[in-house]
């Protein structure tokens, strides 16, 4: 008989075949209790489960007691209780890599399109106030050879480093939980302590996964401390931002602008003040959204989840140490 599972996510039509010729997949909409209670057998007997964004806790998982795989499309693993699956010796898969340039990317057009007033300007033309040749209200400021200050030089910082270093000549700052040897080498990126990148930096980028260690890490003493043109982006997860602190230092003119791409709270509200700040370039966590990329993450995760059950956890395992 074939394991069962349950998907909590839509999935390309020809990797939910491939998942049915693995599994017995039970399609759910979420996780909320109401959906748990309402597939209370599926999830009972399931052996593996599969999505994304969603809260895995302990609560879940005392109604999940087959449960030996979780295996989520994304990188980052905040939503998930990790202590909670060691103890019951569930093992997490994720999908590293796979989004790396993508996200890359994105945060390179947080640092242009905040620089450069991108959206701003656009809009302006829009509703018909391009009748003149335009004078320094419609001016941003240059990003070729200014200083990138990357919190968290890990997969995707390096692949962000490379695109400043070779394409922006930018010099590169950075802070992490070690020294990146690689991105020394090649892209002569210089450590720092947080401080010092906070300081030194006109573009200050968080890439860092949350955690306890990292939640509200910038807050109104960093934003004190980065300079008055300082442009500040995270795409790496909004509670690592106290934004309240953030809205204030913007207001206030500590920083010129804001690049973001995740948010204390998403779907960011619309009456967010973010939203009324026009030096803040708002993007609904689109980090890895390309049509490429989503499906390479979502097939990684299928195969995450077969080797899983099949005892394989060499590669995409958070804890492979609960590996039963
Ligand atoms: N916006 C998006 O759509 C999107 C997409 C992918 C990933 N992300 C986020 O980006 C994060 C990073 O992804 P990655 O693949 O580069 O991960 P990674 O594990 O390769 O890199 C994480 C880096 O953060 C550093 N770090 C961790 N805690 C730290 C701390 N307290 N102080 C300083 N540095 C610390 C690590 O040393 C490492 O350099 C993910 O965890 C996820 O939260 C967001
Ligand atoms: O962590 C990730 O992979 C991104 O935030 C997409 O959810």
């Amino acid at each position: 008989m074939k394991p069962s599972i349950i998907l909590y996510k839509a999935l390309p039509d020809v990797l939910q075949q491939r998942l049915e010729t693995h599994f017995s997949v039970t399609r759910v909409p979420d996780l909320k209790p109401e959906t748990v209670a309402q597939f209370a057998d599926a999830f009972a007997s399931a052996q593996g489960l599969l999505g994304s964004s969603e809260k895995v806790d302990q609560a879940l998982l005392e109604k999940m007691p087959q449960l030996r795989a979780t295996s989520t499309i994304s990188v980052g693993y905040d939503n998930f209780d990790v202590d909670a699956l060691n103890a019951r010796n569930i093992v997490l898969m994720h999908t590293p890599t796979v989004l790396t340039e993508t996200v890359a990317d994105t945060l390179m057009a947080l640092v242009l399109s905040s620089a450069r007033r991108v959206v701003e300007v656009a809009e302006r033309v829009k509703v018909g106030e391009w009748t003149s040749s335009i004078g320094p209200d419609w001016f941003g400021v240059d990003v070729h050879h200014k200083t990138l200050g990357i919190i968290g030089m890990g997969r995707i910082g390096l692949a962000l480093a490379q695109r400043a270093h070779f394409g922006f000549g930018m010099p590169i700052l950075y802070n992490a939980r070690r020294h990146h040897t690689e991105a020394e080498e090649r892209f002569q990126a210089r450590y720092g302590d947080l401080e010092t990148v906070l300081k030194e930096s006109d573009f200050v980028c968080v890439v860092l996964p949350l955690t306890e260690e990292t939640h509200h890490l910038i807050g109104e003493k960093q934003f004190a401390i980065m300079k008055k043109s300082a442009i500040f982006i995270n795409a790496g997860r909004g509670p690592v931002v106290d934004e309240t602190a953030l809205v204030e230092a913007l207001r206030n003119g500590e920083i010129l602008a804001a690049g973001l791409d995740v948010f204390e709270k998403e779907p960011l509200p619309i009456d967010s003040p973010l939203l009324s700040l026009p030096n803040v370039v708002a993007l609904p966590h689109i980090g890895s959204a390309t049509h490429e990329t989503r499906y390479n993450m979502a097939a990684c995760a299928v195969d995450n989840l077969i080797d899983a059950l099949n005892g394989k956890v060499e590669k995409n395992c958070v804890n492979p140490q609960a590996a039963r």
